[in-house]
């Protein structure tokens, strides 16, 4: 049995940081783990120019505890009207390293998003020109679709047209949840790829009902079956490079989630290697974790690789049942449980 690991560093291909004081609270849960991480850019209001994203990261840069070394990667909101020009300065800013894509009304504080790609031609040829990485939140948001048939449904009407009028554009699929997409990524062209996140890998719908209404598993794309968890546990594990870590850590306060109405997402970011881990564990696939970790991310962007290790030691810690939050608190996945391995 396994009882260390030593990986190369990871990085966290899809993350939610937020601003202000809440980007203070979970920032140094990241940054201990991973080296750099693709910043999502669904705050209010988006970051939606070059400006802006160049800003947001002096921000998080600024927030950075001492001590901690640390990339944030930016990226841009797409918008239907957003320039194409606005893709080329952001381009040449650096800092910005792929464009997202909500559709409208999708998902948290995607209400500035996409309604038509068709809108967004020249900026999706600009991105293909320049190489620039298409990331999206692959839902159709649709009322009479049924909410957990929605990814599969936007792969037929958005994922498949959009791959055939762009066919140079590099598109991820981001925090894919069935079957349906880890097949069709694993089938797509090489300028397809996607990430998964942990709680994905390790839950299945049911964890939104156990004993009662779980908020704190409600996230979107929503968990799914149990058949489309195993799929991506086969995908995560196929040692294919086209999947790799992506958290999608997404940090709301407790009175949120908590709510009659409450909002999708899961805090994962202050165990996120280690709740990898677990589930490649599960899957007898340690192996292959720093590949998915580590490696494909990287090459998939045209990054270097990090240089650097990490260890997980194969040691029990408990999950404490709050985070501070600014001045309210979140809820940690595995709040009051325990998990199976630590980053040393
Ligand atoms: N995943 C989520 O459930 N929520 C994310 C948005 C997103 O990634 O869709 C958030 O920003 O809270
Ligand atoms: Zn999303
Ligand atoms: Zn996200």
């Amino acid at each position: 049995m396994t009882t260390q690991l030593t990986i190369t560093r990871p990085d966290d291909w899809h993350l939610h940081l937020r601003d202000g004081d809440t980007l203070k609270a979970v920032l140094p849960d990241t940054a201990r783990q991973f080296a750099r991480a693709i910043v999502m850019p669904n705050l209010r209001p988006p970051v939606a120019s070059a400006e802006a994203a160049r800003d947001y990261h002096a921000r998080i840069k600024q927030a950075l505890p001492a001590g901690l070394d640390f990339e944030p990667l930016m990226t841009l909101y797409l918008t239907d009207n957003m320039a194409a020009q606005e893709i080329t300065r952001a381009h040449q800013y650096g800092v910005v390293k792929a464009v997202k894509l909500y559709p409208a009304g999708a998902t948290t504080n995607s209400d500035s998003g996409v309604t038509s790609l068709a809108k967004c031609a020249a900026v999706l040829a600009e991105m293909e020109k320049l190489g620039l990485p298409l990331l999206i939140h692959g839902e159709v948001t649709d009322a009479e679709i049924d909410v957990f048939d929605r990814e599969k449904v936007f792969i037929d009407r958005h994922l498949q047209p959009l791959l055939k009028d762009f066919p140079g554009l590099k598109v991820v699929f981001e925090h894919i949840t069935t079957q349906d997409a880890a097949e069709f990524v694993a089938q797509g062209p090489g300028n397809l790829a996607a990430t998964i996140t942990a709680h994905h890998l390790l839950m299945n719908r049911n964890a939104m009902f156990t004993g009662g209404i779980r908020p704190h598993h409600y996230c979107l794309p929503v968990l799914k079956r149990e058949t489309h968890r195993q799929a991506l546990v086969k995908a995560a594990i196929s040692g294919s490079a086209k999947f790799f870590l992506g958290t999608d850590s997404a940090p709301h306060p407790k009175s949120a989630k908590e709510a009659s109405c409450g909002c999708a997402g899961m805090y994962t970011a202050h165990a996120a290697i280690e709740l990898y881990a677990e589930a490649f564990e599960a899957a007898s696939a340690l192996d292959k974790l720093e590949g998915f970790a580590s490696f494909y991310g990287p090459d998939f962007y045209q990054l270097p690789r990090n240089t650097d290790k990490v260890t997980l030691s194969k040691q029990s810690w408990l999950v404490p049942e709050t985070i501070p939050f600014a001045d309210d608190v979140l809820v940690p996945l595995r709040a009051g449980q325990s998990i199976a391995w630590k980053l040393l």
